[in-house]
């Protein structure tokens, strides 16, 4: 009798038990796929590769290369709060930007992928929503805006196609300032000085590369066909090699191909970006000399009036937060759903934030230059 109720409260406190273990699990399964989480998921596995563990001991290093590119935390969904004490959103802040822009010349800087567009599977379908099109065109009319990306500049006009706007491609590398009258701190406009015999100014500091650039690139197509999944993009003056879709266990043998061109070509180097190799001719120019290089030709380097606005998501922007942050004026923004290593000092979780943000600047000004026109009257 004894023996049997003691079997029956054992029993008993089993099959507690094991439904609460059933409750928890049941939690964390709904909880991992709430779209917050896989966002999160998401990103975390842009920035470090193909997520989890497998793979060969060589592949660590490709993935390396990636978590290189971004230091991230380990556990990035509790720790994004307090990131966010240190990078606070652009949006919470947006009173204190435009209290500051006060008297101030703004002028906008703007990465592509995965700041305008969101990140995709195929980076030929990276297409930026006609809202954001028409958000970027309405700030453009108000202020200088530039859009600096690591793809080569045609495609990131053809993806843009907006007239408005000043673009850079190949990471800075390539720069196109269109003839458009710009308005300097005190108010008049200035005219760019142009070619003479072209209306507008062509910069590209990595010009004398083109040919090596040509030839790495064809060794690149014949050594990496036979990997499946490894896909090469023509950036112009760079050349991107993406892994997004590689099997983990190829990630070493890419690497080695990639390398092995590069064997030969010892005036390139090579960079990581969100599942992409970048080999980038090596000289001293970056998205930051972009920025330098457009504030100086628009006319506004040397004024205390200009207030930058620079949003990125990307290793490569960090050139361009670090040039504002140098300046003491303005703001590096950064766009990432998980807490990163960064010189920005303010966040936007995604492109729908910078959407936000872009529109309410937008708004802003316009209030603003209408309220100046009713205090004329
Ligand atoms: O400076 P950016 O404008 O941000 O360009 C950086 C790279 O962006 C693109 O690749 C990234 O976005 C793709 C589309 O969302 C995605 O499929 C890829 O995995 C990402 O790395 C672009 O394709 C690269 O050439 C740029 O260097």
């Amino acid at each position: 009798m004894k023996y049997m109720f003691l079997l029956i409260v054992t029993f008993k406190i089993i099959k507690k038990k094991f439904t609460k273990l059933n409750e928890i699990m049941r939690f964390q399964r709904s909880l991992s796929s709430t779209p917050q989480v896989q966002a999160i998921t998401k990103a975390k596995e842009d920035e470090i590769g193909r997520s989890g563990g497998g793979g060969g001991g060589d592949s660590l290093s490709l993935r390396a290369l990636s978590r290189r590119h971004y230091r991230t935390n380990k556990n990035m969904s509790t720790n994004y709060d307090s990131w966010l004490v240190k990078h606070p959103s652009a949006l919470g802040s947006f009173d204190r930007i435009i209290k500051a822009a006060k008297g101030k010349r703004i002028i906008i800087f703007l990465d592509y992928d995965g700041t305008l567009s969101p990140i995709v599977d195929d980076p030929n379908c990276a297409f930026m929503s006609d809202e954001m099109r028409a958000a970027v065109c309405e700030v453009a009319r108000f202020f200088p805006t530039a859009i600096i990306s690591g793809r080569s500049r045609d495609k990131v006009k053809e993806f843009v196609k907006l007239s408005n706007v000043y673009y850079a491609g190949s990471h800075g590398m390539d720069i196109m300032v269109p003839a458009m009258p710009v308005k300097t701190c005190d108010g008049n406009l200035r005219n760019i000085v142009l070619n003479k015999k072209k209306n507008e100014i062509i910069f590209q500091p990595a010009k004398k590369f083109l040919p090596a650039i040509r030839e790495i690139f064809a060794s690149l197509k014949d050594k990496t066909k036979e990997i499946q999944g490894a896909r090469l993009e023509d950036n112009g003056f760079c050349i991107s090699v993406h892994f997004r879709h590689v099997r983990e266990e190829d990630y070493s043998l890419l690497e080695e191909k990639v390398k092995s061109v590069l064997e030969n070509h010892s005036e390139f180097c090579l960079t990581g970006g969100r599942k992409v190799m970048e080999i980038r001719p090596s000289i001293e120019w970056n998205k930051g000399h972009a920025v330098e290089y457009f504030l100086d030709i628009l006319g506004l380097s040397d004024s205390s009036n200009v207030l930058p606005l620079c949003i990125g998501d990307d290793r490569t922007d960090e050139d361009a937060f670090k040039v504002i942050q140098n300046r003491g004026q303005g703001y590096p923004i950064i766009v990432s759903s998980i807490p990163k290593d960064t010189k920005a000092g303010y966040s936007l979780r995604d492109p729908s934030e910078v959407l936000t943000l872009l529109q309410r600047l937008a708004r802003w000004r316009k209030a603003c230059l209408s309220n100046r026109r009713l205090n004329q009257v």
